[in-house]
């Protein structure tokens, strides 16, 4: 994780959240609650452990606020809305309103991104956690026994403990690639000058959120990926819709390709792979990696407290109990869903849990949605598109284009779709994904809807304001209704007519 120390932003970050700042404490010798690492997960943890009146201790080695502040959702998101910014004001022209030429400055977007992560650093900062009752501690922590942790050289005690020190990128094995020491999500967000050609190694949320970010704001993309899709995990007609946004945008994209050597060249990198066999050589200025996370398990010598995991990270239970009786685990490390919403919500449980005298919160009664903010957007929530496709003789589904919506095709926007998953013959909804503008903000309407188990019956009576896209909820879940409820109703209709005099 890496900041640039030469600017105000950053130095206000560093202030903000960096445990070089805070002064030392002398560590007590035992916590009722010990939380490793200040992310999302770590930070909602101890937060809630303090409020519900326990000793509580936050070990951090590097900065607080952790991937989603310094290097995850806050600087790519920054970065997203002046990307979209541009790309609307590229299109004003189509709404009669006349511009100039629409210029990138670069350099001032990467500055406001870090201006936005650093005003957001406040509500991560030392003195907003010390605040809530919580002692902070600055270095690398690691288990000396199933209830001792050692912190540069002292032993400290603890009832209940959370290991929350997320992920970070991993590189894979192509010759040539380690040595250039490539652009991952740790590093992109210090740029200062546009790379005029990139190249994006991964097509998941990562590749496809940056490479179209930086082919919108102006560099020569081209978007490398294993597998035949972008956003291979998710619906196959969202990679479809996604990939031909990526053409129009001038991406080059290299599916179904292997990455076989990185090198030097006179002017950059030389990337030499092939697709489908057929080999390919291309020349950029700069390689961006994004083929996934590795859990940071490395330092905590896990073995010395029992702790079982795996290469996907800590091993958990349905209550977020690792295989020691004291210790919990949540966040990118725990190998669930990989989100900020995730790490806070199993946190939130992994908490209750540990401190309450019986443990009651199952994480499996959560429901997780995603979104990656793609233009268009691509939500989801429920099991996977795969998952989906093996049970769908189960299932039924409900899909509505944004075509219909007025909203959308008022502004243009009109790309995408809303399907909607029900157990066969059901209303009970399963799954859902919605491709489109603001799509995040739209599945939000779905987990509302599976956390109250209110089915597509429920949806389809309630009312949504014209014109809003909320209306591609509402339409699919109609179909439920006249599916179901239409049959009927005309029988009985055609019954009433009968009599009626
Ligand atoms: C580019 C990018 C964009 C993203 N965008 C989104 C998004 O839009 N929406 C979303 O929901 N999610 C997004 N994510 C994912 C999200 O950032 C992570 O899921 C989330 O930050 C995980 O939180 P965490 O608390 O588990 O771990 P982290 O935030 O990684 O925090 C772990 C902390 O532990 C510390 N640590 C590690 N080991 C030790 C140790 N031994 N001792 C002491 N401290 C230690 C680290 O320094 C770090 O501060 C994005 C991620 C990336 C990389
Ligand atoms: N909007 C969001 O919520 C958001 C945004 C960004 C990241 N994230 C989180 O961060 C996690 C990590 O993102 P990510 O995109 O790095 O990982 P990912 O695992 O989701 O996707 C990585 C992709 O890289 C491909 N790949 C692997 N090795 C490759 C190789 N050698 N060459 C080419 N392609 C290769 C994989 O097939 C995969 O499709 C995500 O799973 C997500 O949970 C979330």
């Amino acid at each position: 994780m890496s900041v640039l120390p030469d600017n105000p932003h950053d130095q206000l970050l560093d202030q903000n959240v960096n445990p070089r700042h805070w002064p030392k404490l002398p560590y007590r010798e035992s916590y009722d609650f010990i939380a490793i690492g200040g992310g999302t997960a770590g930070l909602v943890s101890t937060g809630g452990a303090a409020m519900l009146g326990a000793s509580v201790a936050l070990i951090e080695r590097e900065r607080l606020g952790g991937d989603c502040l310094v290097t995850g959702c806050v600087p790519s998101k920054a970065l997203i809305h002046a990307v979209n910014s541009v790309h609307q004001a590229r299109h004003l022209n189509e709404l009669g309103i006349k511009t100039g030429s629409i210029e990138v400055d670069f350099p001032a977007v990467m500055e406001n991104l870090r201006q936005q992560r650093a005003k957001i650093s406040y509500d991560d900062s030392a003195l907003s956690v010390t605040d809530r009752g919580i002692e902070l501690l600055h270095g690398t922590a690691q288990f000396t026994s199933p209830n001792t942790i050692e912190l540069n050289g002292e032993t400290i005690r603890f009832k209940r403990a959370m290991i929350c020190t997320g992920s970070r990128p991993r590189i894979p094995e192509v010759p040539g690639l380690k040595e250039i020491q490539p652009l991952t999500s740790d590093t992109v967000f210090n740029l200062t000058e546009l790379p005029p050609r990139l190249a994006v190694i991964g097509t998941g949320p990562i590749g496809c959120e940056l490479g179209q970010s930086f082919a919108r704001l102006g560099s020569k993309v081209t978007l490398i990926g294993t597998r035949d899709r972008v956003l291979p995990h998710d619906d196959l007609a969202a990679g479809k819709i996604l990939a031909e946004e990526f053409t129009k945008d001038g991406i080059e994209l290299r599916l179904n390709a292997k990455t076989e050597r990185v090198s030097k060249s006179e002017s950059g990198y030389k990337i030499e792979g092939n697709s489908d066999g057929t080999p390919w050589e291309i020349e950029v200025d700069k390689i961006l990696v994004a083929t996934g996370r590795l859990p940071n398990i490395e330092s905590l010598n896990l073995e010395a407290a029992g702790v079982a995991y795996t290469e996907h990270g800590v091993t958990v239970d349905d209550y977020q109990r690792t295989s020691n009786k004291r210790v919990y685990a949540a966040g990118d490390i725990s190998g669930q869903e990989k989100f900020t919403h995730a790490a806070y919500a199993y946190a939130e449980y992994a908490t209750l849990n540990a401190l309450a005298p019986l443990r009651m919160f199952k994480s499996s009664k959560r429901h997780i949605p995603y979104s990656t903010y793609t233009s268009p957007e691509v939500a989801h929530i429920g099991p996977t598109w795969e998952e989906l496709q093996s049970r769908i003789e189960s299932l039924d589904c409900y899909s509505e284009k944004f075509t219909s919506v007025d909203r959308s095709k008022i502004e243009g926007a009109a790309l995408g779709f809303a399907k909607i998953y029900t157990e066969r013959g059901k209303d009970k909804i399963v799954a859902a994904t919605i491709v489109g503008q603001q799509a995040g903000e739209l599945i939000g309407h779905i987990s509302l809807g599976l956390t109250a188990n209110a089915g597509l019956e429920k949806l389809g009576l309630t009312v949504f304001p014209y014109p809003t896209r909320s209306e591609v909820v509402r339409k699919a879940a109609d179909q439920y209704m006249f599916r179901k409820v239409t049959p009927l109703a005309k029988r009985m209709a055609k019954a009433w007519f009968r009599l009626m005099k």
